[in-house]
């Protein structure tokens, strides 16, 4: 049976690392969409569709199961989300998913979605793991050791801190003249 399971994986992250595991003994392949995939260089998306495949592959290549990793682009339309996805991915009789937007068009579409336990979500969230890049703080413990090292491959922790930062310039008062002369 193949499955397919999508996310952001802006970085891919223990927790989802646990919820692979969970699906491998369920499934014997699974296609991992890399969602958003046009987006990068921002706060809550820093690295590309390409850099996150990098990170799932290796990853994932301790699993006994065969995966595709497979790049999903964002649509403003919701409601052929799933049809879009379909025509994206290798055929899948069964989705994975803890995101509740994700689940309600599936299940509208009438795709089988499996839910799983969220795994130690006060930390294995990417906005913690992006939230400890940001400050120097260990983040490296919260992904897998294949994530690392892709991370610091691409510079990705200078990366994520300057499309982070603020330019700098001088804040000026609504109610203060620019140009006092
Ligand atoms: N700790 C976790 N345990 C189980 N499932 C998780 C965990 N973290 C994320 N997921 C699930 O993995 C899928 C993809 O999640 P996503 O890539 O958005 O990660 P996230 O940690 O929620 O990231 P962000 O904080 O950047 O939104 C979603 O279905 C999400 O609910
Ligand atoms: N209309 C759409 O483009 C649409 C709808 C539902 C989910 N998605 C994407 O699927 C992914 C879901 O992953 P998360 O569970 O990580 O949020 C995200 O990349 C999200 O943008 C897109």
């Amino acid at each position: 049976m193949r499955g397919f399971y999508i996310g952001r994986f802006q970085p891919y992250h223990n927790g989802h690392h646990r919820m692979v595991e969970e699906i491998a003994a369920e499934v014997n392949e699974l296609v991992l969409g890399i969602g958003s995939a046009g987006d990068s260089h921002s706060p809550r998306n820093p690295f590309t569709a390409g850099e996150r495949i990098m990170m799932v592959n290796k990853a994932v290549s301790d699993f006994d199961i065969t995966t595709y990793a497979v790049p999903i682009e964002d649509l403003d339309r919701n409601s052929v989300w799933v049809s879009h996805v379909q025509s994206m991915s290798p055929a899948f009789e069964v989705a994975y998913s803890n995101n509740p937007l994700v689940i309600q068009l599936f299940t509208e579409a009438g795709v089988e979605v499996h839910q799983s336990p969220m795994f130690n979500r006060e930390v294995l969230e990417g906005t913690e793991v992006r939230q400890r890049m940001i400050e120097d703080r260990d983040w490296e413990s919260l992904v897998p050791d294949e994530v690392a090292d892709v991370v610091r491959e691409i510079d990705g922790i200078e990366r994520l801190q300057r499309v982070t930062a603020t330019d700098g310039a001088e804040r000026v008062d609504d109610d203060e003249d620019p140009n006092p002369c």
